[in-house]
């Protein structure tokens, strides 16, 4: 009997020992196997959006004008902003100067009498009207208009209703002129208060941040923003709007005109300082325009806009990136701004 017992235990553990190297030779195949399908899913969607991201670089390259000695001075863009307050100079500032350095000719700003010394002593390039708190603000502008190619409205422009009202009247005379507007800070404020003043007008970019579209969301859609759909908020927010195109900013640039939602999470940085999105909409200003006027067969048919949001996501991001390099925690939008040229180039021209 304990003969017999000691066979069955040696049995069971020649059987164990068969299952023990078995799974000693299997399990690393197994393994390997499964890294090697996980590993090549990873490596085809980084390529496939890598591949993406590269060819919606191309449209923005196929956009920029070619600099010549055939073109002359305004025809590159004449752009302006609308905004700057007593409070608030260096928005429309930021905005300015950057669409001058990304390539537009001259670059207006339409600001309050006390904002307009101020923002002229922070640089000579820029044209300051100091018109937007007088009693004759719209017709002021409106003079303006016709040569303008894109208009920026809200960095800077506060809360007052006597301005936001002057920005309302600016924004109707502009889309009577069919003139792309670009809608950022207080005018997404104004928006978000009376949405039928954009609804529907396809030449207007909002570019809201975390803030700013979730109250544009809650406007429209009449329900809080659903934190685990980041792109459906975004594409119903366009549709909602009439098929606008819209730049949700945040660790991912999302950007939808309705039908479509782009993707830029080019590298930029950890450091959060304030006017990184005046970056943005200055540079959004002048790319507006040139996508716009080149027309569709330079865009492959896509929707100009969403090359020019896309264009000008990646140019403030690498802005930041580079800034980040150089000053680390202390870097500040001004150094954001002394990026643009060596930016634009790394990007788009090589
Ligand atoms: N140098 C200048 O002159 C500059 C002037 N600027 C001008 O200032 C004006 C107001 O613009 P704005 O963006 O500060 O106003 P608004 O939309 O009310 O947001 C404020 C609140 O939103 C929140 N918040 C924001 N992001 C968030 C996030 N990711 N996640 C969560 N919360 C978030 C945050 O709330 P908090 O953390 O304080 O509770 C924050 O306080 C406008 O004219 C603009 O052009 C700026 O351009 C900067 C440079
Ligand atoms: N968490 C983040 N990680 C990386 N980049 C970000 C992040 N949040 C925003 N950005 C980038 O910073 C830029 C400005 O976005 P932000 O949300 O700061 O705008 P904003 O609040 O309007 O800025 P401003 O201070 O000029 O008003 C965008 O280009 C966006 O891509
Ligand atoms: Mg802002």
């Amino acid at each position: 009997m304990n003969r017999f017992c000691a066979d069955i235990r040696s049995c069971v553990k020649i059987q164990e020992f068969y299952f023990f190297s078995l799974w000693l030779v299997y399990c690393p195949i197994f393994l390997i196997l499964l890294f090697s399908v996980i590993e090549r899913s990873f490596s085809l969607h980084r390529n496939h959006t890598l591949k993406d991201m590269e060819n919606i670089f191309q449209l923005v390259r196929n956009v920029i004008p070619p600099l010549t000695g055939k073109r002359h001075k305004g025809q590159d863009g004449r752009i302006g902003i609308v905004g700057g307050c007593r409070e608030y100079t260096g928005a429309p500032y930021f905005a300015a100067i950057t669409a001058l350095k990304v390539g537009a000719d001259l670059s207006h700003v339409f600001c309050t009498k006390d904002a307009a010394t101020v923002i002229k002593s922070y640089s000579p390039e820029l044209i300051v009207h100091p018109v937007l708190d007088s009693p004759n603000a719209v017709h002021e502008v409106d003079k303006w208009l016709p040569r303008l190619h894109s208009v920026v409205i809200g960095p800077g422009l506060g809360r007052d209703e006597a301005l936001l009202e002057n920005a309302k009247a600016i924004i109707e005379k502009s889309k009577l002129k069919g003139i792309p507007i670009i809608i950022d800070a207080d005018g997404l404020w104004l928006i978000s208060q009376q949405p039928s003043l954009i609804q529907g007008y396809q030449r207007a970019i909002l570019t809201p941040n975390y803030m700013e579209f979730s109250r544009l969301y809650e406007a429209m859609l009449r329900d809080p923003v659903d934190s685990s759909d980041h792109h459906g908020c975004v594409l119903r927010l366009s549709q909602a709007l009439g098929n606008l195109t819209v730049v949700q900013k945040g660790e991912r640039d999302l950007i939808s005109d309705g039908e479509k939602v782009l993707v830029c999470s080019h590298e930029g940085s950890s450091r959060r300082c304030g006017g990184q999105g005046d970056l943005l909409s200055g540079s959004l200003g002048v790319l507006a325009h040139w996508a716009f006027l080149a027309g569709a067969e330079k865009t492959n048919g896509q929707n100009p806009f969403l090359v020019a949001a896309f264009g000008a996501c990646s140019l403030t991001r690498q802005c930041n990136n580079q800034a980040f390099q150089k000053f680390g925690r202390s870097m500040t939008a001004s150094d954001m701004v002394s990026e643009v040229g060596t930016a634009f180039s790394k990007l788009f021209e090589t």
